[in-house]
């Protein structure tokens, strides 16, 4: 404790400064955060001691600006870190310079840890300028409570997570490298492709847009394991372009365009990454230069489908669901519900929502609409040995668990497994489009000049409780247009308030959009101009 003090002074904490462990950690211009990270080591150390297990801790600011970092925890079994100690990352990262210590001791006091325990914890890094130094400030803060770490260095979001879990599971999950990784993955999809027939290069071909980060580096690294079976023309491979600038998952969800640097033909197939690699979506333009986006949505609805089939032709009785967060297309959730008669449930934003709800059933794919997400599954090689071994379905649902990156969302691991399967049912991306039609849809950002928590929400976030009358103008305005569905709430991010409204035609839920904006605008107090119709 004693270096601690001493080499807390290397890492000060500018005074005044408060930061939130928020959504995905924290998350702000990278010159703010070098205190931050030699603290967030110091708290994995502890959490390493105190869970007996080795922590992660990933320096990355995911689909934000180049100059922006962050930071985020992994607990043993690769999930994000459990909310009582976001809390601590919270009272830790905003404690004054000289009651650092005391609020140490306290943590450590609460959480009864026992300060003899060894402690061990991996930390990786993305693509970013200030990631260098940002991560051997992390370094630091956990040598000064005498923990080991492991530095991996470059790697995606979803690759630390996974060398997390192989490490605390010994083996169990794979190998804890990054070669590991690409083994244990490239195999499991080359399986998988075997039982597709008669492939043409073509459909091998996929465009991948790298957002200019860690992931187009990382997919570089694993194109020779896939043996050709995926062909992957990399775009925005950060030789010079900037990080997530006019490129990335989260571009084209948003701006719902093609990223810039892109050479797309008529129907091929593209994805783009975020800018930590733990999203992704794909999408096409047809032969009359329309775009078409294929969001966690429709990834989910793909995913779903295919696993429900694998289950009922291996014989076996197990639940499946889809978790989807109130911003999935009206579309899916009907076509799951109505027509797969699959079981979805809607949980808060927050892919640690979605996560913990999957974790409910046998099988969870969880999806947000911008697509992060992934599958949590009960399923292992016992339960599958116990079905007759060599039938097909069964060993499909074998290789697919092992392609399936079960810590978190993971753009390299879900890109796979969507080839895999559009490969074994010989769909294109047009062919997946088809299954349902999105409805139209419009989000819109509202500032506030109070705490944006005035706005309280309910049900899911589907519904606000307060401010008074929201509610029921929105329910009014809703009535006014065909299949339409709106929601308002409090950014978990952001200083806004997001606008969602979704409705049978583009200029319905734009203007049903617009009027909800307006009703937040007037009954939660909006700053500067009143919000101007869309067309
Ligand atoms: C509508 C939307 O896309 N919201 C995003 C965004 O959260 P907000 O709480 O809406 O700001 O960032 C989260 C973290 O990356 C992500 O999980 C979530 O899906
Ligand atoms: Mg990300």
């Amino acid at each position: 404790i004693e270096l601690v003090s001493q080499k807390s002074k290397l890492h000060p904490k500018p005074e005044g400064l408060t930061l939130q462990y928020g959504t995905a950690g924290f998350r702000t211009h990278a010159k703010h955060l070098d205190h931050i990270m030699f603290r967030m080591g110091l708290l994995a150390t502890l959490r390493s001691k105190k869970t007996k297990s080795t922590i992660g801790v990933m320096v990355t600011a995911s689909h934000n600006p180049e100059e922006d970092n962050g930071v985020k925890l992994i607990d043993p079994m690769g999930e994000m870190v459990t909310a009582a100690w976001e809390g601590y990352a919270t009272q830790l990262a905003n404690a004054e310079q000289d009651s650092l210590l005391k609020e140490l001791k306290d943590i450590i006091k609460k959480e009864d840890i026992d300060m003899s325990e060894p402690a061990s914890v991996y930390v990786g890094k993305d693509t970013r300028p200030s990631s260098a130094s940002l991560s051997q400030a992390v370094l630091d803060g956990v040598s000064s409570l005498g923990g080991k770490t492991h530095d991996y260095g470059l790697v995606t979001t979803p690759q630390l997570h996974y060398m997390v879990c192989c490490c605390n599971t010994h083996g169990c999950y794979g190998s804890p490298t990054v070669e590991g990784y690409y083994q244990k993955l490239s195999q499991a999809f080359l399986q998988l492709t075997q039982n597709a027939l008669n492939r043409t290069d073509d459909q091998k071909r996929l465009l991948v847009d790298g957002a200019n980060g860690i992931g187009a580096l990382k997919m570089r690294e694993m194109e020779p394991f896939l043996r050709s079976e995926l062909q992957v023309v990399l775009s925005n491979d950060g030789s010079s372009g900037k990080l997530n600038h006019m490129c990335g998952a989260d571009y084209v969800k948003v701006q719902q365009k093609a990223p810039q640097g892109m050479n797309m033909g008529v129907g091929e197939r593209c994805c783009s990454f975020d800018g930590d690699a733990d999203r992704i979506v794909y999408y096409y333009t047809d032969s009359k230069g329309c775009f078409h986006l294929l969001d966690g949505d429709k990834i989910a609805t793909l995913i779903s489908t295919y696993l429900k089939e694998l289950l009922t032709q291996a014989g076996l009785n197990l639940q499946i669901a889809v978790v989807q967060t109130a911003y999935a297309n009206g579309s899916s959730t009907r076509y799951l519900e109505d027509v797969m008669k699959v079981t979805v449930c809607c949980t808060k934003t927050g892919v640690k929502h979605l996560h913990h709800a999957a974790q409910e059933y046998d099988i969870g794919v969880y999806f947000e609409a911008n697509g992060h997400g992934t599958v949590s599954s009960l399923l292992n090689n016992a339960i599958l040995q116990r079905q007759s071994p060599g039938k097909r379905a069964v060993k499909l649902l074998e290789s697919t668990i092992n392609l399936i990156n079960q810590t978190v969302g993971d753009a390299i691991s879900d890109m796979l497994m969507i080839e895999a399967v559009l490969a074994i049912r010989g769909m294109s991306a047009q062919d997946w489009d088809a299954i349902y039609t999105d409805l139209p849809n419009r989000q819109l950002k509202v500032t506030v000049c109070a705490d944006r928590r005035v706005i309280d929400t309910t049900d899911a976030e589907r519904r606000a409780v307060s401010p008074e009358g929201l509610q029921d103008t929105i329910d009014t305005l809703v009535k006014k247009y065909k299949s339409a569905r709106s929601f308002v709430r409090p950014s978990g991010t952001e200083d806004v308030v997001r606008v969602y409204a979704e409705a049978d035609t583009q200029e319905s839920a734009d203007s049903l959009a617009h009027e909800v904006s307006l009703a937040v605008y007037r009954l939660a107090g909006g700053i500067g101009d009143e919000p101007k119709p869309l067309h």
